[in-house]
């Protein structure tokens, strides 16, 4: 099996990095290409196996291709590979703007969507999964078998995409800027460093996580656990319950008013089908 990626930006590197660590797949299993060369020289002198290519050799060559670029580049990369995808390929958007019907509209090939998220780094975390009509229960379980190695890979329907990748995929930018606010607070308000209040937030926050992958305690469970009856964290909440009221309605009013406009825009690039490779 050959893997291919075209775009080795943050989230191609990322990916590839991580199915690398997870032994999942090899150096000389993966070709990548990127409009720019310079990135493809930094992957490559630190995974020599790798190849370097062009967008069309690196199509040629994959079983499975990634398009790791924005959603807007989708259609010039389409088209210049377009004629090299067979049926037999499996070609997956990263991206929550191009949906997998409108790939297997321009496409003949079997179409997936994967949503990564920056926690695949660590071998963590979500992958979000949409397949198309075109795979087999095979071409299922081996995308599956796949990501499971660097992530756990959710089903979910197109519908759910954008709220889905709010949570999984901006997430971890969304609570990071959380967390750089409450160690900013206790910098100005109390006597630590950064640094210091730096380490205690990112051992209270793997701890957090571990307990909430051990299943012991529901959220509201854990809150409760934590609030002794007269004590400081009742206190603490009822501001964050007071203060926080709208705060992720609003964030998720704006993400999806502009995924809004990012998919008028994808249906647009897509609209003329003249050069559909069916
Ligand atoms: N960042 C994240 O956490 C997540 C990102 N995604 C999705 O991943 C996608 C990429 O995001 P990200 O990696 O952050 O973006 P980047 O801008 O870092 O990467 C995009 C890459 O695509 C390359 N590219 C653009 N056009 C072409 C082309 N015609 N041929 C070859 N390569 C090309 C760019 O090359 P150049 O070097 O010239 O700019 C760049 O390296 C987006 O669609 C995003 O929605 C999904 C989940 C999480
Ligand atoms: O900021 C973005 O658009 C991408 C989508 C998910 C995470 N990052």
């Amino acid at each position: 099996m050959h893997i291919g990626f075209i775009g080795t930006g943050s989230m191609g590197t990322i990916l590839i990095e991580a199915f690398i660590e997870s032994g999942a797949v090899l150096p000389a299993q993966i070709s990548v290409a990127n409009r720019t060369p310079e990135k493809l020289h930094a992957l490559t002198a630190k995974h020599p196996d790798i190849k370097a290519s062009t967008n069309i050799n690196v199509a040629q060559k994959a079983d499975i291709l990634f398009l790791c670029t924005k959603p807007l580049e989708y259609r010039t990369v389409l088209d210049e590979i377009g004629e090299h995808l067979t049926p037999d390929k499996l070609v997956l958007s990263i991206t929550s703007s191009v949906g997998v019907q409108q790939l297997e509209a321009y496409i003949p090939c079997k179409v997936a969507r994967v949503i990564p998220s920056i926690t695949n780094t660590a071998l963590s975390g979500a992958s979000l999964i949409t397949f198309g009509a075109r795979l087999t229960q095979t071409d299922r379980t081996l995308l599956l078998t796949l990501l499971s190695a660097i992530s756990t890979p959710i089903e979910i329907e197109e519908s759910q995409t954008r709220i889905s990748s709010d949570i999984v995929s901006c997430g971890p930018a969304f609570f990071s800027f959380l967390m750089q606010r409450f160690i900013d607070s206790a910098v100005d308000h109390a006597s630590i460093t950064e640094e210091q209040a730096t380490r205690l937030m990112t051992e209270m926050i793997i701890g957090l996580g571990r307990l909430l992958e051990d299943g012991r305690f529901s959220l509201p469970t854990l809150q409760a656990k934590v609030c002794v009856p007269g004590g400081v964290t009742g206190i603490g909440l009822h501001v964050l319950d007071e203060e926080t009221q709208d705060v992720f309605k609003h964030l998720i009013e704006a993400t999806h008013n502009k995924f809004n406009i990012d998919v008028r825009e994808v249906q647009e690039m897509f609209t003329n089908q003249k050069n559909s490779f069916h």
